[in-house]
Formats: C-alpha cells, structure tokens, sequence
C-alpha cells in the first residue's frame, strides 16, 4: 500500500510508517513458497511451513496508537490490541514493550508489531520485517526434520520461547534476513535443540571473557602486515615467517586460533584471506588494519586501566599516557597519524552522510573538528557547488590538507587552525558538521562547543552530528560499547540517547529536527539553528 504524504495522522514516525507500509505490502503480495525463497532460497520446505506473518520492532508510541495506525494501513489490528510482552525476545528491564498484532487483508496472513513505549530509535538493522512461518505439521519428528533442514540452510539460532497466547514454540533465526519457526505447542526437546548445548552458558561466557585476547591476536597480524602479504595469493607458515621477520611456531599458532574466528582460511599450513580476513589489508576500500592496531595498541593499553576509571572516574587514557588523548596526540605525531588514518578507515559509514542530508546547492559546509578531511570530502564531492572549510588542532591540519588535496577539493576548501573551546569556528556556513566530536565530552563542554558554533551560524543554519546515539529503549550493543570506549579513552566522554542529544541540543541554541540512520548503528541528528 503507498503511504501517499505521510502526514501527522500517523502516531508512527514517518520511517516507521514506511517500514510498516512495505512490510504490509509484501505479506499481502507474498506466497509461502516466494518467502521461503527469500529467507532459505535453495530450501523446499513449502509443503511443511506457511508463511505466518512478518514481525517488526517499532518505537515511541503506545500499543493502542500502534493498532490505530495498523488499520489505517488497511490491517485488521486483532483484539485486544496488546496482549502480551515477548519476553523471550527482550530482557525484563522493558516494561514499555508489547506485542500488536493484525490480520492483512482477507488473512490468513498477519503483521505483528513489537511495539518499544518511549521515544526509542529503531536501529537500521530492524528495518525488514522478521518473517515468520507455521509449521504445518505437529508430528515431533517431522518437526524436527524441518528444523534441521532450516538450520542446516544457515541461518544462526538467535533466541526463542513458547508463546503462550499463540500456544506456540517459536524459534528464531538470525542470516541474511531474520526469520522464525513457530511449531504448534510447547516443544521443550525441540527448544533445547535451538538454544543450545547444556555447556552453552559457560562456553558463551568463556568467549566472553577471551576477548582481549582476539583483539591482540588481531592487532599482531595487523601490524605484520599479513593480509597484504596473502593478497597476491596464499602462503605457507613459512613463507609468511619468513617475511615478517618472526617465529614460525608462534605464527602458526595465532593464525590457527583467527582461522577458527573465520579471519583466514587453512589449507594444510598454507594460509589465505577470507573476505573478514582482507579487511586488514591496507590497500582495500573500507581497510579496518590501522582500527586493529589502534584497539590492539594505544587503546588496548588503557583499557587494561578500566578499573582505575571505574573506581575513580579518572580516564583511564590519561592515567596510562600521562596526559589526555588529544594533547597526547599533539605530542605523539606517530600515535596521531595511526589515530587519524583509524578514525578514517573505520569509518565507512561517513560515506553515507551526505546522502542522509539534505545539502543546499550553495554556500558553505564547515566540518568543525573535522579530522583528516575525509567527511567533508565526501560531502563536497556530492555537491560539487558548496565551498568547504575545515576546523582542528594545528597537528591535525597537514594531514587534513594531505587528504582534500587528494580528493581534488584543495581549491574549495578553507582549512582553520584552532581549539573549539578558545577560538571562533568559521562563520556564515549552511551546514555545520560535527562528527564524533559531542562523544569525547561531558555536558558541559559540549555545550561550549555547540554555544561556539552556534555563534558562527545564522539561525536557520543545519547542524549534523554523527553520533552513535543509545537507543531510547533498549541498549544496541555497539552503542554500549562504545560508551565504555568512550569512557575509557576520553577525559569526560560517553555516548547519549536521541533524547539527551534533544536536550543538550535545545539548551545551546539549536533544535533536533531527525534522527537519521546510517550503517554500523551510527546516526545523523540533523538540527537547526534556532532565532
Ligand atoms: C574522534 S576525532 C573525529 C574526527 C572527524 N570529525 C571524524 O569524524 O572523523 C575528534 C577530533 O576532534 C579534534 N579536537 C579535539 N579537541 C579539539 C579542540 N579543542 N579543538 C578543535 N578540535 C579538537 C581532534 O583533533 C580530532 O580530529
């Protein structure tokens, strides 16, 4: 069904109004055997599974509000309208979620709206519905071929409960698209068989706990350069020894315990890239090496200091390094070059940020902190008319003109030596860019920030902040990682949900129009200067 204009009818914000639009559209158009394919493709198991109905998360609204805006997308919302938590979905600290469920068209198929209270973002990785099928047969061991067949197709188990009002076991599967089982009745062997091994718990916790040792092994291959040297072609142990100048034994025994991770391939003792393993390569587009030697190196230093930050509050950085990251950087050009050239390299998402806003033919982008150049590079380029100035440290600004340059953009770009809290940002930009800058604060000296830009932009003026924003309603992990990151290896820094970033934005002379998504659970919060 179009949604047409969405306009203020809908509860749903307009993006979740457009994935709830599509998904209602495809479960009306869709056959058991076309949703099998894009699920399982290869598989034939139409004769003992239909397509039951597509589940989506959705956020900031209420059940009720929910059910009204199903039927007016033209679906049955069935009564009541709330029914139950899915509580073997989501922990027991989400008091606001509930299930929504409705009948599409003439049935049998349905939409299932989970539905977060408060003003929660769904993450980009919920953006398809989760297709659900019925098995059609309550025979145990056919119940339990199918299940081995979905399995054996690949996708990975990913939770699963009895659900009680539907008196059915569901089993969910996470692959290329997430979909679920739902066997008629309780079926306790068959939910065994998902969630895993009885020693499950004590191997997850296992893996857990042996993280650190995955980011040193991976930081040591990273800085011996072994994907760049399996890019021609495999390589034995030997050869690969023998090249980096170290131990063949040792070598091997590294390689092995990354092989099992799946970031390099075995044959015999010789050695190949699998496509996880040439992410450490250094020539490739989206290259993660110098992330590796940056988490496995300077960072992983100071993370070994985390009890001292959580004890005292001080960071845990400064209290390995003697001084805070960016004076340590100012001091430290190799430790700044790897930083940087890090900042850039994990970053592919910033290549998603100019299609994410809405860039005026004209005028000025001023990228405030804006590193080694690389955001406002790829903005520039999609509006070949914007000038561009670029504000940092003076350290920063040689490799900031390093990369414009490279990018052709020397002539459109005004680069400005300064510290955001002392000097003024460049004045009269359209658009005011700050990227993974607000993270590395607290409230306080974000707001200096954003008081310094705001005195530099006339009202009307766009602020974009790319931000990994904390889900109002329940955490995404990388968010909460990177908050403790932050935490870590910033003086004041953390992460904020979209609703801290709103008031912090309100109180320093801006207004937070939307909030964005881009890859990796990263965001742009567009903004505007307010009169
Ligand atoms: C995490 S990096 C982000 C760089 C870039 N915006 C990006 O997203 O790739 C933080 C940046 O803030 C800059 N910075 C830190 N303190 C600053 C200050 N007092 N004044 C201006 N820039 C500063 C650093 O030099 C660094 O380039």
């Amino acid at each position: 069904m179009s949604t047409g204009g969405i306009g203020p009818r809908f509860a749903l914000g307009e993006r979740d109004v457009r994935r709830v639009a599509d998904a209602v559209d495809f479960i009306r158009a869709t056959g058991t055997r076309e949703a099998l394919d894009a699920v399982l493709p290869g598989t034939d198991l139409a004769r003992h599974l239909e397509f039951a109905h597509g589940a989506l998360l959705v956020a900031g609204v209420s059940a009720e509000q929910a059910a009204a805006d199903l039927a007016r997308l033209g679906v049955t919302p069935r009564d009541p309208v709330a029914r139950e938590r899915p509580a073997w979905r989501l922990g027991p600290d989400d008091p606001d979620v509930r299930v929504v469920r409705g009948v599409v068209g003439d049935g049998p198929r349905g939409v299932v709206l989970v539905v977060c209270g408060g003003r929660g973002v769904v993450p980009a990785c919920e953006d398809e519905p989760r297709l659900v099928f019925r098995a059609t047969s309550d025979d145990d061991v056919v119940l339990r071929g199918v299940y081995e067949a979905v399995a054996e197709a690949g996708p990975a188990p990913d939770g699963g409960g009895y659900d009680r009002s539907e008196d059915a076991t569901v089993l969910h599967f996470r692959g290329g698209r997430r979909l679920a089982l739902a066997a008629p009745g309780r079926r306790d062997a068959l939910l065994l068989r998902h969630l895993g091994r009885p020693d499950q718990a004590g191997r997850d916790m296992l893996h857990l706990m042996s993280g650190a040792w995955r980011t040193r092994s991976l930081a040591v291959v990273a800085e011996l350069g072994v994907a760049d040297l399996l890019a021609d072609g495999p390589k034995s142990t030997a050869e690969l020894a023998a090249a980096t100048g170290v131990r063949e034994d040792n070598l091997r025994r590294v390689l092995r315990y990354l092989a099992s991770l799946g970031v390099f391939a075995v044959d015999g003792d010789t050695w190949s890239s699998t496509d996880l393993g040439a992410l450490l390569r250094s020539d490739v587009d989206g290259s993660q090496r110098d992330l590796a030697r940056l988490y496995g190196g300077l960072f992983y230093r100071s993370f070994g200091a985390l009890e001292h930050t959580v004890r005292t509050g001080e960071s845990a950085f400064t209290h390995v390094f003697g001084a805070d990251p960016f004076d340590h950087f100012a001091a430290h050009p190799a430790d700044a070059r790897l930083f940087e050239s890090a900042m850039a390299s994990g970053a592919s998402f910033l290549r998603a940020v100019p299609g994410a806003l809405d860039l005026p033919a004209e005028g000025a982008v001023v990228d405030v902190a804006g590193g080694d150049g690389h955001l406002l590079a790829y903005v520039l380029r999609a509006a070949p008319r914007l000038r561009g100035a670029l504000f940092d440290r003076p350290h920063v600004i040689g490799a900031a003109r390093a990369v414009l340059a490279g990018h052709g953009l020397a002539g459109r770009v005004e680069l400005v030596a300064g510290d955001f809290f002392r000097d003024p940002v460049p004045p009269g930009g359209a658009v005011y860019l700050l990227s993974r800058i607000l993270h590395d604060w607290d409230d306080e000296r974000c707001g200096t920030i954003l008081r310094n830009v705001r005195s530099a932009a006339a009202p009307g003026a766009t602020l974009a902040i790319v931000e990994r924003p904390i889900p109002e309603s329940r955490g995404g992990q990388l968010p909460l990682a990177w908050d403790v990151h932050m935490m870590v290896n910033n003086v004041h820094g953390r992460e904020r949900t979209p609703s801290e970033y709103r008031k912090l934005l309100c109180a320093n002379g801006f207004r937070l129009d939307e909030v964005r998504p881009l890859p990796l659970d990263m965001a742009v919060l567009v903004a505007t200067a307010t009169g």
